[in-house]
């Protein structure tokens, strides 16, 4: 199978720096043999750190990234010199990117906006230098602290695509041809069910130089949400999308019990995609005539805005994107207003042995050990009141 380009899925392992450790040094200097503590502290480990990037569409160039560390920070010195902070490591991602847990499958965060950071390890604090440690009691501590321990993680993230329209089909329904016959995507197209295996992106032109994104997912079946057929991972790409555009070949045998079957996978998987304006094309129209045409109209929803198109004569194809354009720019269909969920471990968001089986680390190339310092350390936070807490 050839190589896809659209990278909707990486798994990662992060680990933040740890903290450089305090000095327990003592001022020297000739004829003050027992000066007093001066040893400085350690700096902050580097943290691991999202940050979201409009021209990135895909999680493509981190697929071959298997681990990213930041820095350690350097133990403090004498002279109550700090220890220099540890390198922060910053992970570029699309905007629409989603992170979890990859071990308990928990949402730890989505990066939304263009330039948005989010710290998702924190360095480890360094310790304090010893002449923190100095009372009246102790003139001469010859205790500081460790740093503190570096944070492991390894994440999933996810892409959700953003675009305006996401075409929701049975296999073979045309899908994929539409989106070829109007934009400039040539997703592949057969006569076969679950040609398309990854999702496609489409950027369809509209008049006056306008244009919206059209996305084209894997076909969904009767059952999908019990895991049947590839299942209704690719539908979180759509729970973004302003409008759907569901499709029923002209073929059917019954396009209104299709079109029922579809909505109510979606709803199992997420019933706030109900709630989405809607657009039913009949795909595959040039195989009718007029007369079945009409028949066929009868027998649809009167609610619901429909239109019969073939991507192959072009019937139909303009007031498709008229009804499409309309219904992304209906002020009540905002985007804004579109709600997200995150549904933890329940099935879709659960790594699949296909995909276990791309992110494994190839043989040669084993992650160095987290080190241990097995240092037993009281983590007192009061400890820290002086210390520079970035
Ligand atoms: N006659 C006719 N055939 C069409 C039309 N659109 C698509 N087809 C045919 O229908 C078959 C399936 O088309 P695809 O575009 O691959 O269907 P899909 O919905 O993307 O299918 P999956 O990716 O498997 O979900 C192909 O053989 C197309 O040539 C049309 O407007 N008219
Ligand atoms: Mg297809």
């Amino acid at each position: 199978m050839a190589e896809s380009n659209f990278i909707d899925y990486v798994k990662i392992l992060c680990r933040s720096g740890k903290g450089g450790a305090g000095s327990r040094h003592f001022y020297r200097a000739k004829y003050i043999p027992k000066g007093g503590p001066d040893g400085g502290d350690g700096g902050r480990g580097g943290h691991i750190i999202l940050r979201g990037n409009k021209n990135m569409w895909t999680l493509l160039p981190l697929k071959y990234q298997r681990h990213v560390f930041a820095g350690n920070g350097s133990s403090g010195t004498g002279n109550r010199s700090s220890g220099k902070d540890g390198e922060d490591k910053t992970i570029e991602v699309p905007c629409g990117t989603v992170v979890f847990d990859a071990e308990t499958g928990e949402f730890l965060c989505e990066v939304t906006n263009d330039g948005e950071e989010i710290k998702l390890l924190k360095g480890g604090r360094g310790g304090l230098g010893n002449w923190h440690f100095k009372s009246a009691t102790n003139q001469t501590p010859r205790y500081a602290q460790p740093g503190e321990p570096a944070i492991e993680k390894t994440i999933i993230m996810e892409l959700k695509l953003l675009a305006d329209v996401g075409l929701v089909g049975f296999p073979n329904a045309g899908k994929s041809t539409l989106l070829s016959a109007i934009s400039a995507a040539r997703p592949k197209i057969a006569d076969y069910p679950f040609t398309t295996m990854e999702p496609q992106l489409g950027i369809v032109s509209y008049r006056d130089n306008r244009s919206f994104v059209m996305a084209d997912i894997p076909g969904i079946i009767e059952g999908a949400s019990e895991g049947k057929g590839l299942g209704l991972r690719f539908l979180r790409h759509i729970e973004r999308n302003a409008v759907l555009l569901f499709m029923v070949p002209a073929d059917a045998d019954n396009i209104r019990e299709q079109y029922e079957i579809l909505l109510r996978e979606l709803e199992q998987f997420n019933p706030d995609l109900v709630d989405k304006p809607r657009v039913l094309a009949i795909s595959k129209s040039d195989l009718l005539d007029d007369e079945l045409i009409a028949e066929m109209e009868r027998e649809l929803p009167d609610d619901l805005p429909h239109v019969f198109i073939s991507a192959v004569s072009g019937m139909g194809i303009n007031t498709l994107k008229d009804m499409l354009w309309s219904a992304i720019n209906d002020e009540s269909n905002r985007i804004e207003n579109a709600t997200i969920t995150h549904r933890p471990l329940d099935g879709h968001h659960r790594v699949r042995e296909e995909d276990e089986f791309i992110f494994q680390l190839p043989e040669d190339e084993t992650a160095p050990e987290l080190e241990d310092d097995d240092e037993e350390f009281d983590w007192d936070e009061t400890a820290w009141e002086y210390g520079d807490d970035k």
